[in-house]
């Protein structure tokens, strides 16, 4: 049974705890004597408390609930569980480990009263209702983990909280993902550096977190780029450590990165000035972490792009690319429209996409809807950002950052890229690839869009000192905070967003694609109302290359490029 629109809701966050002897087949339980499910068996556990993480909260709460002290290292995530009570506001997000490894006896405390339980014995008419639904399967290691489930109840007291409306209960992951831990092919790290001190809210970062897992990386490393930023903090530590690590900018980090990054000189005097500058150095560390970490593959973007595929999981295309023994690939990128002026989470809610100019097709209309965007543009943009993809690339064997778009690979190893790019003309490299690819939402929303300016800040004309900054909507946005009117505003209307006509139209002309698959694996609701069913399927961008456009990538790239000006003037 479905259970649609928890992710929208405001969620606590809590741990629950297993202790089990896995040999003897035996667990503890403990009854609760007071509180929220009291009279109820459970495992152990309760609320995070500010600051804390994940497994530092499973280990308080043990130790107050049944006196056990949890060694660390014998802590295991193994899913979480989101229960919505109609007679509660907000939704409960638990977090199930399991503990092999204490110190200590069980013992009553004002809270629980402790008992062992063989898996033969397990009361479940003393339980909450759901654990009918899992916790055997999950005990007797006949569930895959991790494990994602959602329960909604009648009520959470009396006989209301022994009615279940509505169930589900999956792997986190389909099962092409590797095992977790293990350096098998396709297991990738995902690693962003990030800042959410001046955004209106965290919660695309956990969006981003959250699909990511889903659709099969193995881990996800986040710098979290100024130590004041506790919305980020809060967000990473309510995953496990195991699958999310974090870094916080400062001292012992330099320290690190000064020690293992070839690029650290090269870098040094831009790091305090330049976003840009701490990526790169924050990438590089990562990759040379990767291998440590059991992950083959490494994928940098920042937190307003997702890795997207209409397939469940990333983990077949990476095998695919490592048995064809490809170590990077650069993907195309889309740019998102928002069709509202706000939105709590951009992930969640958009759906609309300018595709890359080299991914639409080659027809009269789409030209006059790629017009379109140029005559609204003040500089002529179509892309009001970047457009030259991010990459992937293997780990391990000395690539290093050149950018944020692009790794630098020693000699003899392939490269591929699905931007067919006529500056470069790289026939070779090229591969048709239109999913995976990158979805970006750099200004989804005028609250954001006041964002990331704020984060920019007085930029300089150069990036690292010595790249010019072209004219472009970028420069304007910069000039346009810096004047602290409403000219921001003025810049979203006129150039960022699209009502639900203009949408349509460029839709239809094939510019604009319509992708549903992260709202669905957000399990959010779009906030477009305009969502023809024809423009909803998934695999649309495939077959966005026009009716009657026979052309391949790269000669298409070509006359586009030249048609819309983007050659420079030596290859015209
Ligand atoms: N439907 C359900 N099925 C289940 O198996 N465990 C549930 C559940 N709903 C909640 N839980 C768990 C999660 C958590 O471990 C515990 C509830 O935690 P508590 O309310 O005891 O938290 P705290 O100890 O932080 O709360 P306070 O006593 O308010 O400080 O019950």
């Amino acid at each position: 049974m479905a259970v649609r629109g928890f992710e929208a809701r405001e969620k606590s966050v809590l741990t629950l705890i297993y202790p089990r002897r896995p040999q003897q087949r035996l667990v503890l339980l403990g009854l609760k004597k007071r509180g929220f499910g009291q009279g109820k068996l459970n495992g152990f556990g309760g609320k995070l408390e500010p600051g804390e993480c994940l497994e530092d909260s499973a280990i308080r709460e043990l130790q107050e609930e049944c006196g056990l002290t949890a060694d660390r290292d014998g802590l295991n995530w193994r899913g979480s569980l989101t229960y919505l009570y109609d007679t509660k506001p907000k939704a409960m997000e638990v977090n199930v480990f399991d503990l092999n490894m204490w110190k200590g006896e069980p013992e009553e405390t004002e809270e629980m009263k402790p008992a062992w339980y063989g898996h033969e014995d397990i009361p479940l008419d003393k339980m909450w209702a759901d654990d009918a639904y899992w916790l055997l399967q999950y005990l007797d290691e006949q569930m895959a983990t991790p494990f994602v489930g959602r329960f909604r109840f009648k009520g959470h007291e009396g006989p209301d909280s022994w009615e279940v409306l509505e169930h589900s209960v999956a792997p986190l992951v389909p099962a092409s993902v590797p095992r977790f831990g293990q350096s098998e092919p396709g297991a990738a790290l995902l690693v962003s550096t990030v800042s959410f001190v001046d955004a209106p809210n965290a919660r695309p970062l956990e969006s981003f977190i959250r699909y990511h897992l889903r659709k099969g990386f193995a881990r996800v490393m986040i710098f979290v780029d100024d130590p004041s930023d506790t919305a980020t903090l809060d967000v990473v530590r309510r995953f496990p450590t195991s699958r999310v690590l974090y870094r916080v900018r400062g001292e012992d980090l330099l320290q690190a990165q000064r020690q293992h990054c070839a690029s650290f000189k090269k870098l040094a005097g831009f790091i305090d000035k330049e976003v840009s500058a701490r990526q790169l150095i924050d990438f590089e560390f990562a990759s040379t972490l990767a291998p440590s970490l059991a992950c083959r593959w490494i994928l940098c973007l920042d937190s307003d792009e997702l890795f997207y595929t209409s397939e469940d999981s990333i983990v077949p295309h990476f095998q695919m690319l490592e048995s064809q023994d490809i170590h990077q690939m650069s993907y195309l990128n889309h740019e998102g429209v928002p069709e509202q002026p706000e939105t709590q989470d951009y992930f969640a809610t958009v759906s609309l996409f300018k595709q890359h100019q080299f991914a639409v097709p080659l027809t009269a209309k789409a030209r006059s809807g790629l017009r379109f965007w140029m005559d609204r543009s003040k500089h002529g943009q179509y892309f009001l950002f970047y457009d030259n993809g991010k990459s992937a690339c293997r780990t391990g064997f000395g690539a290093t950052p050149s950018s944020q778009h692009l790794w630098q690979l020693p000699a003899g190893h392939k490269s591929c890229t699905a931007l067919a790019d006529p500056r470069r003309m790289d026939v070779e490299g090229f591969r048709e690839c239109r999913d995976p690819c990158i979805l970006h939402f750099p200004v989804c929303g005028v609250a954001w869009l006041y964002a990331k300016y704020k984060t920019l800040g007085a930029f300089p004309d150069k990036w690292l000192g010595n790249m010019p900054l072209d004219e472009s909507f970028h420069k304007d946005a910069r000039e346009a905070h810096l004047s602290h009117g409403d000219a921001l505003s003025a810049l979203f209307t006129e150039q960022v967003m699209l009502d639900s006509e203009q949408a349509a139209a460029q839709i239809a002309c094939g510019t604009c694609v319509r992708l549903t698959e992260h709202v669905t694996v957000l399990d959010s609701v779009p906030a477009a109302t305009t969502m023809p069913d024809s423009t909803a399927n998934p695999a649309l961008i495939n077959s966005a290359v026009a009716q009657g456009d026979t052309l391949v990538g790269v000669e298409r790239g070509w006359i586009l490029s030249k048609a819309m000006g983007y050659l420079s003037p030596e290859l015209q």
